[in-house]
């Protein structure tokens, strides 16, 4: 299986603060990973770094074959463009426009022609064909979430990072966003970067990496969400 993301040696600092602290891992195409760790353990720089949105201290970062660390910002914005698609707890919905303009902004901006018969599969998967002319504020937290899904897949990235994606949504809304993320890997071949604090949440990928102190401390496949709980709360113990 093929690395869609890899990270090599990179450290990330913030003055004398190591944030990540020399990591070398792949993200294989195809597969569900979940990020966890204790707040303060370097999940947000990972995804940082990782997405291209920041660029690390030292070492190389690689997106679908691109060597993004190093890059101006100009030249980063453009990778991510094209091969990074972006899920974050607040959604990031523009609410002056509907939902079906907000699922294609992005590829206009990048001037992209969208794949509307690719829209409409995503439209249909994530069950908002009826709601596409209405603006975000007159859907649920769970369907704008499925709507920011629907967008973040639109132009067919090579990977989509998910920061917190269930953060803001009730019990029942999250499952059905984490199905269907698992189900967007599983059926139609997308890969999944998530940070998350919830051990139900990253019980639903394939994999769960789990940092401490700016590094990866354990790679757990397919943890239930009571072994993952007993883990975090060893490391918060071993931190606090
Ligand atoms: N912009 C910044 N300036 C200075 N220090 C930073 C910055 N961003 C992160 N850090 C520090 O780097 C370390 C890792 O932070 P990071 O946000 O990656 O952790 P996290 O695991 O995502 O935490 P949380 O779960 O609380 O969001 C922390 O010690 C944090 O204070």
């Amino acid at each position: 299986m093929s690395d869609v993301v890899t990270l090599e040696r990179v450290t990330r600092s913030y003055g004398s603060v190591t944030a990540l602290d020399d990591v070398s891992l792949g993200f294989p195409r195809g597969r569900f990973v979940a990020v966890m760790g204790p707040s303060g353990s370097g999940k947000s720089t990972l995804l940082q770094c990782a997405a291209a949105l920041d660029t690390p201290t030292s070492g190389t970062v690689r997106i679908g074959g691109v060597t993004v660390s190093g890059l101006n910002e100009t030249r980063r914005t453009e990778v991510r463009r094209k091969h990074v698609g972006f899920v974050f707890q607040s959604y990031n919905l523009l609410p002056s426009i509907t939902v079906e303009e907000n699922l294609t902004l992005p590829l206009r901006l990048a001037g992209v022609r969208p794949d509307r018969a690719w829209l409409s599969e995503l439209v249909e998967r994530v069950g908002l064909g009826g709601r596409l002319r209405r603006r975000p504020a007159e859907l649920s937290g769970g369907q704008q979430q499925r709507a920011a899904l629907v967008r973040a897949l639109a132009a067919r990235p090579d990977v989509v990072f998910a920061d917190e994606p269930t953060g803001a949504l009730d019990l029942r809304s999250a499952a059905e966003v984490l199905g269907l993320l698992r189900e967007l890997v599983d059926e139609l071949g997308q890969t999944v970067i998530m940070v998350t604090h919830d051990p139900a949440a990253a019980a639903r990928a394939h994999e769960t990496l789990v940092m401490a102190d700016g590094r990866v401390v354990d790679l757990l496949s397919a943890p239930a969400p009571e072994e993952l709980a007993v883990r975090l709360t060893r490391l918060n113990g071993v931190l606090t």
